[in-house]
């Protein structure tokens, strides 16, 4: 772990540096609380003009998952600290820096490479941690996907080991179904296409997102706390709406919350991890978890004192954190519903005319039908009233062809 004894001054010799890698939303609102703190920023993604690079001292454009381009970006900038914030990164180059004493990884680079790929962090939980999953197989064909999704069962959901966001992901009711979900996975996954998980489909009553914090206590040991947690609801594997706290029985949030500090415990380091798990009664299953914020977390900027962002922040330059929640609230993703470059917004002072409610624009330059253009975010006296009000006001926004009218 590689925490600050003091933060200095950006841009000058004293100044402590951190580089994201990935820029996304998520990513720019780690860098807006990191230069909170001062801190000097580097932000880099795959393409031009990311949320992150806007808001940071400097931005780079790389493919991250070209390993010698990685290393010579980190071995130019030399960052105090690297903090992955998408799973597309070569991370067995980010293990090798990390082990030559040449990259601090956020929490740590085994946690950016077990969480790459599903089957790392799959057998991790399931065959090493022993926590409750769905049955699952892996297949590198599609005669193997038949195989695979007749030991499972139907209906089952399939998806590529390397995606996110519900890329390449399909649920399967028979096995008419499995050609299709086969092309689906190979068209949607990233960096390499040819192999899937195939998981038995959870008849969940609900989802969660168990936030999960690793910082430094008073002793300088690393200390778990958990945000009350985020429910929310997924259209085609992306997260649409999420609200907090969602109202759960002591023994699920028991066994939520221990599972999250098994997985975290494991994977180690300091920050923010977004635990997702399935619910039905008492009955808690582990699905995945982000080594990083999480997209339904985008609530807390609405619910709690400090937002996951902040969080994450404080908690990798070894600060404190507080987890406590301010209000019940909830988010609702703004979509691009077009493809387009250069889009404008309109209907903004009514959406913002909504009590309670707050806007997040996150300026990515080109929009597509399904990409996450913005989020509003509500507050209320319950999460009822603050869902409806995060819905009305994302209904308000309307994407529109560029140019200033
Ligand atoms: N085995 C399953 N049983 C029931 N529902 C599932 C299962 N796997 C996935 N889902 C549904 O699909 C959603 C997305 O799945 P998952 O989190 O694995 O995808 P992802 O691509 O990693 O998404 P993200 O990057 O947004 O977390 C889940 O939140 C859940 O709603
Ligand atoms: N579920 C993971 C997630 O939400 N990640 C967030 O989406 C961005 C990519 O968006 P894009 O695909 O629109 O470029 C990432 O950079 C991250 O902020
Ligand atoms: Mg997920």
């Amino acid at each position: 772990m590689n925490t600050p004894a003091r933060l200095g001054t950006p841009l000058s010799s004293s100044a402590f540096k951190v580089m994201l890698l990935g820029s996304g939303e998520l990513g720019k609102e780690v860098i807006i609380a990191l230069q909170r703190l001062g801190v000097e920023v580097i932000a880099v993604d795959r393409y031009a003009n990311a949320p992150g690079h806007q808001v940071a001292h400097r931005s780079h454009v790389i493919d991250m998952t070209d390993g010698a381009a990685l290393a010579a970006l980190i071995e130019r900038e030399r960052p105090h600290l690297v903090v992955p914030e998408i799973e597309a990164i070569a991370t067995p180059t980010l293990m090798e820096l990390e082990k030559a004493g040449k990259a601090s990884v956020i929490p740590t680079a085994r946690a950016a490479w077990l969480t790459m790929n599903r089957e790392g962090i799959r057998r991790l939980a399931a065959e090493e941690l022993g926590l409750p999953t769905s049955p699952y197989r892996f297949a590198d064909s599609l005669e193997e996907l038949r195989a695979a999704c007749q030991e499972i069962g139907f209906p089952c959901v399939v998806k590529p080991v390397m995606s996110s966001s519900g890329k390449g992901q399909s649920k399967l009711d028979g096995s008419g179904d499995v050609d299709a979900a086969w092309q689906y996975a190979a068209a949607g996954g990233r960096v390499d296409a040819g192999r899937v998980i195939v998981e038995g489909f959870i008849d969940f009553d609900y989802e969660i997102t168990q936030l999960t914090v690793r910082a430094l206590d008073a002793a300088g040991k690393p200390a778990t706390h958990f945000c009350e947690p985020i429910g929310h609801v997924q259209v085609k594997g992306d997260y649409v709406e999420s609200w907090q706290p969602h109202p759960m029985s002591d023994e699920a949030l028991r066994r939520s919350r221990d599972i999250a500090a098994k997985v975290t415990g494991n994977l180690g380091g300091l920050g923010i991890f977004g635990v997702e798990l399935f619910v039905k009664g008492d009955m808690v299953w582990f699905s995945e978890v982000s080594p990083r914020p999480h997209d339904t977390g985008m609530v807390t900027m609405a619910s709690q004192v400090q937002s996951e962002f902040e969080l994450h922040a404080k908690a990798i330059l070894g600060l404190p954190v507080d987890t406590s929640l301010a209000s019940p609230g909830a988010s609702a993703v703004i979509y691009g519903g077009m493809e387009a470059q250069g889009v404008a917004f309109e209907g903004l002072s009514e959406a913002l005319s909504v009590p309670g409610v707050d806007l997040r624009l996150f300026g990515k330059p080109e929009a597509f039908e399904r990409r996450r253009m913005g989020v509003a975010l509500a507050r209320a006296e319950d999460v009822e009233l603050a869902r409806t009000r995060a819905k009305q006001a994302a209904g308000k926004v309307k994407v529109v062809s560029g140019g200033q009218g």
